[in-house]
């Protein structure tokens, strides 16, 4: 089996170790081998990207838009193939790969036409005969650190608008899931970014996200992935003067109210919390339910539960996948444990599975009898885990919805709009969805959190411009 490189300055190459992938639907399965750069090679990657700024910088709207709507229609093209290789090494399932994989594609074409559409601003001076022009440039070079649970969607939704507005990047995917992201690069690669402008490095977050961070070459950070790295890269980040982006973890809210659409809830919870395995930042994983409904939501959860098709990703009917890994699949069981040992009860699930196949496999994990102030309700999980918490009314279900730290998405099922409006004003969530799973979101509109789930300006839509330009204010006195 032969090695998958890196890509540096122009050119593949490979590092000094390299890593097996492995499927988690099917341990006998390797997907592949990658290589693992050293800081050396991190380094060079920084330097390439450094070098090809000054000319990137000045490529025409034309030539980029050309280039970003190339890659769109490429991943679009190979969507199947590419979702294929996804639901392979991550366990999402089939459909929800090469969902994925579709919305990488729509990602890099909405930024080809995002090109189009930089904006700036011409205003009248407060003194006589000078006018003002804001515009907006690249930031320079932007270092991308990337998590595994979406190895697809969230490098498109870095890598197209830094390409998009003139910036250079060097890119460092997950880990355990480098197969999509070189797969993805080498769409990039064959669609003529030139040599230095993108460059993928793989490897280890000790070793090439560190050099990433510590480069006073690289301008600016997006990352995605836990608080505690994403938070010390931060602090790194403030002391060099670098510009920083974070989405991090969630612990998200799912309110219903006894006036709900039960169907629809039972829908939007069971989505929310299992789908994708529960390894979704977004993924709601307090189900904050009315005592009027509470009964009937766990009677029907319960038996919904028992139904939900936990196999191989790949094989056709599955509805949830396995755990990414072991790692992951340990954390997941020992919040199980401590759930127990708080004194909440399993409604359902929460085992392990046998199938044809050896893989991570845990059923979908109900919790009853829990409350808000419980390790399982407070810390992200990150796995197929969800509580439910009964409160008396709209009031209770609100203010313990806000009761966390985090605030990235935030759902309510009701049929009211009187309660539907207040919630959207009220939630303190970045996202917030009426009727709708707290996961799965478009692609063309801003994607982010407040409080411990997000740092620094949004991203996705035209809001990623806040990130990855710089704003100049130039002043004319034309004489
Ligand atoms: N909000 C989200 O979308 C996600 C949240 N998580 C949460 O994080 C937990 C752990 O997952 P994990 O993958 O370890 O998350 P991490 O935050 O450790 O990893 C995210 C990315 O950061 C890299 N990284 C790790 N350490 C450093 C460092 N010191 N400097 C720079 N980059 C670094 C990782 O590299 P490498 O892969 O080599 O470790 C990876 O590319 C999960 O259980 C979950 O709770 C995880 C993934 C996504
Ligand atoms: O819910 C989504 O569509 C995106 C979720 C996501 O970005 C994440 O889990 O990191």
């Amino acid at each position: 089996m032969s090695v998958h490189a890196n890509y540096i300055a122009g050119s593949w190459v490979e590092g000094p170790d390299a890593a097996k992938n492995v499927n988690p639907s099917d341990l006998s399965d390797v997907v592949g081998e990658y290589t693992r750069a050293d800081r050396a090679q991190a380094e060079q990657a920084i330097a390439a990207a450094r070098a090809a700024f000054p000319k990137w910088s000045m490529t025409t709207l034309q030539e980029r838009h050309d280039l970003l709507d190339k890659i769109g229609n490429t991943i679009l093209a190979k969507k199947e193939e590419l979702g294929r290789l996804l639901s392979r090494e991550e366990g999402k399932t089939l459909p929800e790969g090469i969902g994925e994989a579709a919305r990488a594609g729509q990602i890099f074409k909405f930024f080809a036409g995002e090109v189009l559409r930089i904006q700036g601003e011409k205003l009248a001076s407060v003194r006589p005969g000078i006018d003002v022009e804001i515009t907006r440039e690249p930031m320079g070079v932007i270092g991308l650190i990337t998590p595994w649970n979406f190895p697809i969607a969230i490098p498109a939704w870095k890598i197209a608008p830094a390409l998009a507005y003139g910036n250079c990047v060097v890119f460092k995917p997950a880990d355990l899931v480098p197969g999509s992201a070189w797969a993805l690069s080498q769409i990039i690669i064959d669609s003529g970014v030139p040599s230095g402008v993108f460059n993928l490095v793989m490897g280890r977050g000790s070793v090439v996200g560190e050099a990433f961070v510590a480069s006073r070459d690289i301008d600016a950070i997006s990352f995605t992935g836990s608080v505690g790295t994403g938070r010390a890269i931060a602090v790194r980040c403030a002391e060099i003067g670098k510009k920083v982006q974070l989405e991090m973890g969630g612990k998200n809210p799912m309110v219903i109210l006894d006036d709900a659409d039960l169907n629809t809830a039972v829908g939007a919870a069971t989505n929310s919390a299992f789908f994708s395995t529960g390894q979704r930042c977004t993924a709601s994983s307090r189900l904050i339910v009315t005592e009027g409904i509470h009964d009937r939501f766990v009677a029907a959860m319960t038996e919904k539960l028992k139904s939900l098709k936990v196999d191989n990703a790949l094989k056709q009917g599955t509805e949830m996948g396995p755990v990414v890994d072991q790692s992951q699949l340990d954390q997941d069981l020992s919040y199980i444990d401590i759930g127990v040992k708080e004194g909440a009860k399993l409604a359902f699930g929460g085992e392990r599975l046998n199938r044809e196949t050896e893989g991570f496999y845990l059923s979908p994990a109900l919790f009853i009898e829990t409350t808000n102030d419980m390790r399982i309700s407070r810390e992200e999980i990150f796995g197929p885990v969800a509580s439910v918490i009964r409160v008396k009314d709209y009031e209770a279900a609100l203010a313990t919805a806000n009761d966390t730290e985090f605030g990235l998405s935030a759902g309510i099922a009701t049929s009211s709009l009187k309660y539907a409006s207040h919630f959207k004003r009220a939630s303190q969530a970045g996202m917030v969805m009426v009727n709708l799973p707290t996961a799965g979101v478009d692609y063309h509109v801003p994607f982010g959190g407040r409080k411990g789930s997000s740092y620094g300006p949004r991203e996705q839509g035209r809001y990623a411009a806040e990130f990855y330009t710089v704003v100049k204010t130039a002043y004319t006195f034309p004489g």
